[in-house]
């Protein structure tokens, strides 16, 4: 495994004594029946932009799951900020955003987002204000009243991060939330990404898409359920010698591939 201490692309570094946002030691998933995850250690560092990185399968969902403690069928160590994932302290302090879109498709965007700081035990002004600033972040403005039913994809997506952001979490575990939006877009959102991170919180955000890869400040890539490389995006290209991080990320698979069949 490629193991390289972190450069930092963009956020401030957190201090060298801070403590990972996420510990993770001799995590086993079983779904299904299946060993999904077996053995992982990792840690997700504090106040960074995280990518998990790995193809269709590996396990990408799974441990966010068991990060946000709704993953079932779990053993090993896990500790999310300073508790043992799942636990109710981090209710509010944690943020997921799955996949499919977690929004009332019959409800406006504000009303969603109403919903969202309402849960998150916040009133008047104060819900107000957070429902505008997440709105501003994932640029709806102008959709506001709009029903969500009548979003584009995307928009929905964002919607549903938004309402992760109305919390305003100290961690947020994003699951591929770029998918089906345009360039443009997906720069601004990896720009704030950066910009939570910059302000301290800390960001583990799946992706598929190899060039979001370099804007990470740290890659953790899956392959089968293990974990085959913790590195930066720069380390990434100098240890694999491969011109861009998709090359470099096949070269690993790869090589992880031809290891276990030596095994
Ligand atoms: N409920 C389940 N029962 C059995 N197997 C499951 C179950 N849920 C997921 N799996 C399997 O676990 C493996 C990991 O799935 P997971 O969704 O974590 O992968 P992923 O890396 O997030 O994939 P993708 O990028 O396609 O979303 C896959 O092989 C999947 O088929």
């Amino acid at each position: 495994m490629v193991n390289n201490s972190p450069s930092g692309a963009g956020a401030t570094p957190a201090p060298p004594s801070a403590p990972p946002a996420v510990r993770v030691r001799g995590l086993t998933v079983v779904r299904g029946g299946s060993t999904i995850l077996e053995g992982l250690d990792l840690d997700v560092p504090s106040g960074r932009v995280v990518g998990l990185l790995g193809p269709s399968g590996s396990g990408k969902t799974t441990l966010m799951r068991s990060i946000v403690g709704v993953q079932a069928n779990v053993t090993g160590d896990l500790q999310v900020l300073g508790a043992p994932a799942g636990s109710p302290s981090l209710r509010r302090r944690v943020g997921y955003v799955t996949q499919s879109a977690s929004v009332y498709a019959d409800l406006s965007v504000t009303e969603n987002l109403q919903y969202f700081a309402a849960l998150a035990g916040l009133r008047g002004a104060a819900a107000r204000g957070a429902v505008a600033a997440a709105v501003d972040a994932v640029d709806l403005g102008g959709h506001e009243r709009q029903q969500v039913v009548t979003l584009s994809g995307g928009e929905r997506s964002r919607v549903s991060l938004a309402g992760a952001l109305v919390a305003d979490p100290e961690l947020l575990v994003l699951d591929e939330p770029t998918v089906g939006l345009d360039p443009v877009l997906r720069r601004d959102l990896w720009t704030m990404f950066h910009r939570l991170a910059d302000e301290g919180r800390t960001l583990l955000v799946s992706s598929h898409v190899m060039d979001e890869a370099a804007r990470c400040d740290r890659l953790l890539l899956l392959r089968a359920g293990t974990l085959v490389a913790d590195t930066t995006p720069d380390a990434l290209l100098a240890e694999t010698g491969a011109p861009d991080a998709e090359r470099a990320f096949l070269t690993l698979i790869d090589r992880a591939h031809t290891d276990a069949g030596a095994r």
